[in-house]
């Protein structure tokens, strides 16, 4: 059983610079293009040089929402450092605010949060809406339907109102909560009533850590330990941040567990870089030839590094530099150099680690020699879109050869791409993955609605164009 907290979180030493096979090895791991924007958020990417710089990437969307809540629960005072100024965040922001917590403008350099002290929101007086958030909107779930009396509506963006919330909805209910909702229950918009909750023990049928996160949040209002299991362990920012706050949290196998009720304490908290927003990097790297980029001080949780496995079995050159302890997250400097990419299969108990890379690991799979196969990841079609469909069908205008399986895609690789028209179907992780694509195209790629990518990394065009040498 492991008890959270920054002792049990603590490295051993680790030599300066190692390559990410050494690295995991050692077993730290246990613990030139022009682009114009136009108006209509429509940008025209063209391959050129390779890409050298350093980069600082965009604080971790997942860490960032949880610091913003706990922060909104806590009592006294929270200062957040490296905060996500992305839409995502934006929203769990507003939310709070609507809630009585006091959250000041969102800054990368610093952000305070006055919590209302666990249990003492006040009720919002008009519809909370979550935007493009998942996240936001399923773990706020949780927390808001543990406020006795409280009534709440939630709704969301177009994509938002489409995705399931039954997988959170049903787990609460079985804790007494009361919610309501489109298609019985389990689309937004929805409407709840806070209830006194009883804690359980739920067995969830999917790893996803905005399930266990809802449960474990809600778990901070009753009266003893709430656990959850998943069928493969999702990422665990939620348990180690709740510990950080004060809580009593175990964590046993698959099965993460907390005892209410809390009187959770304002925290002082760096929130690292985001893996999945260096993920672009790391392939944009890979694949465009001349590359060379340093990404400094990225989140490299166990939970979360399954993209670093598969591209160290793809062939990828990327080394880990001064791996290091950040606000009880690991972190690391990350060195990438252009590299021959081979194929590979991408399935099973990765899946979780590298859910939000599939789109990009798809477009290091077009650049890679012979056939890669992602199974197991059928997740992916009630993300903001069917990232499936939506990967498979605009990689197929670039002239890759690839085909949607029910749970994944099949990828011939090693066939040049040509620039065409593409769409990012208003997905932030799309829109990038296509954006990554368009650098190794032959002739000018455009991509509509690229704008979408402020969701979970606002500065990433302007990276682009700095790193191309393009500014
Ligand atoms: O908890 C989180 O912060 C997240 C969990 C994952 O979703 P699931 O829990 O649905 O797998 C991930 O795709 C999402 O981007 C962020
Ligand atoms: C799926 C994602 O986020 P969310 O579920 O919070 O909308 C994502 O960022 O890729």
């Amino acid at each position: 059983m492991a008890l959270y907290g920054t002792r049990a979180l603590l490295y051993q030493a680790i030599p300066e610079r190692q390559s990410w096979t050494s690295f995991r090895k050692a077993g730290v791991q246990s613990c030139p293009a022009s682009m114009g924007n136009k108006m209509d958020g429509s940008y025209t990417i063209s391959p050129g040089s390779g890409l050298r710089g350093k980069i600082t990437v965009a604080g971790d969307k997942s860490i960032s929402h949880r610091a913003l809540m706990l922060g909104g629960l806590a009592a006294g005072q929270t200062r957040i450092e490296g905060l996500l100024p992305g839409e995502d965040p934006q929203s769990t922001a507003h939310c709070l605010r609507a809630l009585g917590a006091e959250v000041s403008e969102i800054k990368e350099s610093g952000v305070r949060v006055q919590g209302t002290a666990s249990g003492s929101f006040c009720e919002p007086q008009q519809v909370l809406d979550m935007g493009n958030s998942g996240t936001t909107m399923r773990l706020m779930l949780g927390i808001l339907a543990a406020q006795p009396g409280l009534f709440c509506a939630l709704t969301g963006d177009a994509s938002l109102r489409s995705r399931p919330m039954q997988r959170v909805a049903a787990p609460l209910r079985q804790m007494g909560a009361l919610i309501w909702g489109r298609e019985g229950g389990s689309k937004a918009p929805l409407a709840l009533v806070g209830q006194p909750l009883q804690p359980i023990h739920y067995a969830s049928p999917v790893a996803s850590a905005q399930v266990k996160s809802a449960v474990l949040l809600a778990g901070l209002f009753c009266e003893g330990w709430t656990s959850v299991t998943e069928p493969v362990r999702s990422r665990d920012h939620t348990e180690r941040m709740l510990a950080a706050f004060g809580a009593e949290v175990q964590v046993e196998g698959t099965t993460a567990s907390v005892r209410g009720p809390v009187r959770l304490s304002g925290q002082s908290l760096r929130v690292p870089g985001d893996i999945s927003s260096a993920a672009f990097w790391l392939v944009a790297a890979s694949i465009v030839p001349d590359s060379e980029l340093l990404l400094l001080n990225v989140g490299i949780n166990p939970t979360r590094t399954g993209i670093l496995d598969v591209l160290a079995e793809m062939g990828a050159d990327i080394a880990i530099e001064d791996a290091r302890l950040s606000g009880g997250e690991p972190v690391a400097d990350l060195r990438v150099r252009t590299a021959a990419l081979q194929a590979c299969t991408i399935g099973g108990e990765l899946i979780p680690r590298l859910i939000d890379e599939i789109p990009i690991l798809a477009v290091a799979a077009c650049c890679a020699a012979g056939r890669t196969v992602i199974r197991d990841a059928a997740e992916l079609r009630v993300k903001e879109s069917d990232r499936l469909t939506t990967m498979a069908r605009e990689l197929r205008r670039l002239g890759a050869r690839i085909e949607e399986q029910p749970d994944g895609l099949t990828i011939e690789g090693g066939h040049p791409l040509q620039g065409a028209d593409v769409e990012s179907h208003g997905d932030h992780r799309v829109a990038m993955s296509l954006a990554i694509a368009a650098l190794v195209a032959q002739g000018r790629t455009q991509l509509a609605d690229g704008q979408c990518a402020a969701v979970s990394y606002p500065r990433f065009w302007e990276e682009l164009e700095r790193l191309q040498g393009r500014e």
